[in-house]
């Protein structure tokens, strides 16, 4: 049987601007009468983001094997999904999460260069056949993005996280994988061009939701 709410994720590259369009997409969906709930990945439940806080502290002493990672993350989901993301679509409420499986694709995948088959077991056997409804990908080139996110740092005196610290060659094979997986979906699949005012970029993603989503409500 169907979940009876809709999954939607948000994708991009760091500073893309995830969390702020999130809020927006929200906005949009409440005001057409459906209940929203909003989550992020890695973590979402207590547990789910006490492993986020392995995942991204950046510790000098001990690096993190690329596979501990990929099953970090994929431990991470198991929780999210089986706490608050199922409960939440089977009682018909829609899920709105700030990054989901294909940031897994893209970063352990891309960026790390772990196989796109052992990544797609792992989907399988966590998800068993779940995906999301409709995913946002909000794209723009490497450098733009990473001055965004410098200017949010400098803005909250906060350091960079362990993914934050990698090089620009790790962020242009993240934004590539997650392109190619886009290309591949592209009924689920919908690539926002990030790169301009928010005001544009909250016209972009109006349009897509008037396209894709409208129907669903
Ligand atoms: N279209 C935009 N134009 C300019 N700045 C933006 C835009 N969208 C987001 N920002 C700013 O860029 C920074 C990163 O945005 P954020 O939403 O935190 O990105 P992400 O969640 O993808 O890392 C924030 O300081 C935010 O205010
Ligand atoms: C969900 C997910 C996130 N990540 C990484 C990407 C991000 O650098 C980090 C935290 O996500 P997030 O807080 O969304 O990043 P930001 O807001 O800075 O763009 O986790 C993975 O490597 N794999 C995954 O499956």
């Amino acid at each position: 049987m169907r979940q009876r709410g809709r999954f939607i994720t948000l994708e991009g590259g760091e500073g893309v601007g995830k969390s702020t369009n999130l809020e927006w997409v929200a906005q949009w969906l409440t005001a057409r009468g459906v209940e929203v709930v909003r989550t992020r990945e890695p973590g979402g439940t207590p547990r789910a983001e006490a492993i986020r806080e392995l995942l991204l502290s950046a510790k000098a002493d001990e690096p993190l094997d690329a596979d501990a990672e990929l099953l970090l993350v994929f431990a991470a989901r198991a929780q999210h999904l089986a706490q608050r993301i199922r409960p939440a679509l089977e009682r018909g409420a829609w899920v709105l999460c700030d990054r989901f499986t294909d940031a897994t694709f893209a970063y352990q995948g891309g960026g790390r260069g772990i196989e796109p088959d052992r990544i797609a077991e792992l989907e399988r056997f966590v998800q068993r056949g779940l995906e999301p409804d409709l995913t946002l990908l909000l794209d723009m080139p490497v450098a733009a993005a990473q001055r965004r996110l410098q200017g949010r740092l400098a803005a909250s005196g906060d350091s960079r996280d362990r993914f934050e610290q990698e090089q620009a060659t790790f962020f242009e094979a993240v934004r590539h994988a997650y392109l190619a997986r886009a290309a591949a979906a592209p009924q689920r699949m919908a690539v926002i061009d990030a790169d301009a005012p928010l005001a544009t970029v909250q016209a972009r993603l109006s349009a897509c939701l008037e396209a894709r989503v409208s129907a669903w409500l």
